[in-house]
């Protein structure tokens, strides 16, 4: 692919732990505690916050207005029913069933604007985290990204995400009015008699007690869910995307067997959690019960002894619904709310992962075009936790250079090119361009400077004129089959029935290897670099693509700097120096010519090319 080199962070050895600056406002950066990650994750997506206060206006409303009906029972009993006169006061009966009716109306358009509100709030707010947590995922070194399977790191943003949505979508709701409800209806029900309060109160005190400790239990429970849930679908994406190899080494069964235990393991900690949560909800119902066989038992004593009216114990009963049902759904949200903290812990713990590689951003140096020169001085690399792997490489690359480099595979060639274009750091020494250290280099300035090839260029599902024009957008048709007729490839693009219309399906496989090879060089052709990275493909293609190919890379890298890791011999004869790699090391440099006559790695090379292609 001739993707620019837009993922200029790659974790270097040298890198010290991970610590948090992703460009967040200033946070609290715990999330050690619960409410620790409810202030970060509030923090970082303030859209669930903004216009709070009307939203709990309306929460207050709605939640006020549920005690009308137990206040008028009570009212229509003491009053109306049994008025003063003696005799039933149907007027007051019918003012006080109008106006309770009117308050309801009231109560319930209350409680759907309060709904509205939550569910834009929260919306937002989970758009926002989502899109600044995939941001921050691209803005991770692919050495950060290659430590986590990349289904892990979706689920951290795609799963993990959803589960504080649940939360937030119906728990927060909820809590909101439970927590108002359980407020006023312990108010109304002292008014009415503080004596039964404490005798509900005293039954509920064990369940409070007892839910605080759970949540630790809880807490550790959900989390695990969520690590098990991010393994399980990091295991399927990349099951999924290796079918044919799984296929073409029939390890179908194997594959299967590692999918199946991450399912179970999966299953397992659901199974934990869930029987955990599932005791809170008959734990509550059975002290709801007990508090409501109390409240009869003592209302009725209070009645005998001429401190409670009828109509009082009948409103207070309805009051111990409405304390009841708030107390029971916040068990139940409190298991929401465990898990959407996991799932905020991990999504937190995507966005406090540093991108290892900064960006100089508008401090940075900009590179003047033109053929750009390389300089590497005393530069070494190993990978985090593993052995150097490249060692006091000093080399001068002048502009306009054709370099191939050659070597043994494991000699270091990728881990060159790598630090070439900033995608790792060196773990000692610098990279130089255009005499610029490579860390003081805007990102901008060096995207458009330096492009990379690799391999296997990714191919995205588009169709073959948007895949070419990746790296400049705004290119247009006609300038896109210049860039084809410039390369030598017209007579490809005649070939194809769609022209630059092609589809050329996911990744690419509607093409040919060949052909997505060809689409990747005038890719960058199209970017237009001054210092082209190539690593050439070693997939074998037919020989007329091949000699497309060789034709498109020729005119590709004339008048550029153009490094190559070469596996072919062509290449080596035909660039202007020759680079060869030993364990690490740059062991010769030289021409083709020159190195081929002397005997030592690159004639042992030349041999063996020699000798394949014999
Ligand atoms: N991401 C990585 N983490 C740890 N070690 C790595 C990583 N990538 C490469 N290495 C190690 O670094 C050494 C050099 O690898 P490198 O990929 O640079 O070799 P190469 O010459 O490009 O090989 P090839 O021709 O096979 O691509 C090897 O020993 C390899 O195992």
């Amino acid at each position: 692919m001739s993707a620019p080199v837009s993922t200029p962070t790659e974790r270097g050895a040298s890198d010290g732990p991970a610590a948090v600056d992703d460009g967040a406002p200033a946070l609290h950066r715990s999330t050690d505690t619960a409410m620790g990650t409810i202030r970060r994750g509030l923090a970082l997506s303030p859209e669930f916050t903004r216009g709070l206060g009307i939203t709990l206006l309306f929460a207050v409303i709605a939640t006020v207005g549920k005690i009308v009906v137990p206040m008028a029972v009570q009212q229509i009993i003491d009053n109306g029913v049994v008025a003063r006169t003696g005799r039933p006061d149907m007027g007051f009966v019918t003012t006080a069933v109008t106006v309770c009716a009117v308050l309801v109306v009231i109560t319930a358009f209350c409680s759907y604007l309060m709904n509205v509100r939550l569910y834009r709030a929260t919306e937002s707010g989970l758009a926002t985290l989502r899109r600044r947590a995939f941001r921050h995922v691209h803005d991770l070194s692919v050495l950060t990204q290659n430590s986590e399977r990349k289904g892990a790191l979706v689920s951290r943003v795609t799963a993990d995400v959803d589960q504080i949505s649940t939360f937030m979508q119906m728990g927060g709701i909820m809590l909101i009015v439970s927590s108002g409800q359980l407020l006023i209806a312990t108010a109304l029900m002292a008014a009415y008699s503080w004596q039964l309060t404490l005798v509900v109160w005293l039954c509920f005190l064990p369940l409070l007690f007892g839910v605080r400790w759970l949540q630790r239990l809880l807490s550790k429970a959900y989390l695990k869910v969520r690590e098990r849930t991010g393994d399980m679908l990091g295991a399927i994406g990349e099951t999924v995307m290796g079918a044919a190899v799984i296929r073409a080494h029939a390890t179908e069964e194997r594959t299967g067997r590692r999918i199946d235990d991450t399912v179970l393991a999966t299953r397992r900690a659901q199974v934990k959690a869930q029987r955990l949560s599932m005791a809170v909800s008959p734990f509550a119902e059975l002290v709801a019960s007990v508090a409501n066989a109390a409240v009869v038992v003592a209302g009725v004593w209070l009645g005998i002894a001429g401190e409670l009216t009828p109509g009082e114990l009948v409103a207070f009963l309805f009051l111990v619904t409405l304390f009841v049902s708030p107390m029971i759904m916040a068990t139940e949200i409190f298991n929401e709310a465990q898990n959407a903290i996991a799932g905020w812990r991990r999504v937190l713990g995507v966005l406090d992962t540093v991108p290892d590689i900064a960006d100089p951003g508008r401090d940075g140096h900009e590179l003047p075009r033109g053929p750009v020169s390389v300089g590497f001085e005393g530069v070494s690399y190993a990978y985090p936790g593993g052995p150097t792997v490249l060692s006091g490489v000093d080399e001068e690359i002048r502009p306009g250079t054709r370099i191939a480099v050659v070597g043994e595979t494991g000699s270091g060639k990728t881990t060159f090119v790598k630090l070439l274009t900033r995608l790792m750091d060196p773990s000692e020494g610098t990279v130089l361009l255009d005499g610029a250290d490579l860390r003081r280099v805007a990102f901008s300035s060096l995207r458009r400077r330096v492009v990379m090839v690799p391999q296997e260029g990714f191919l995205f599902d588009s169709s073959l004129g948007d895949n070419i024009r990746f790296a400049r957008p705004e290119a247009a048709d006609a300038e896109l089959e210049d860039a084809i007729t410039e390369l030598g490839l017209a007579d490809w693009l005649d070939g194809l029935a769609h022209g630059l219309d092609t589809p050329v399906g996911q990744r690419g496989e509607s093409l040919s290897a060949g052909e997505r090879q060809l689409v990747a060089l005038v890719r960058a052709y199209v970017a237009d670099p001054d210092l082209l990275v190539l690593d050439e493909a070693t997939s074998a293609v037919d020989p007329a693509t091949e000699v497309r190919i060789q034709r498109a890379l020729d005119r590709l890298t004339r008048g550029r700097t153009s490094v190559t890791i070469a596996h072919r011999l062509s290449t080596a004869e035909a660039a202007d120096e020759v680079l060869v790699f030993d364990d690490g090391r740059i062991a010769q440099r030289g021409t083709h010519a020159d190195l081929v006559r002397l005997p030592g790695v690159y004639a042992d090379l030349h041999a063996s090319w020699v000798h394949s292609s014999a």
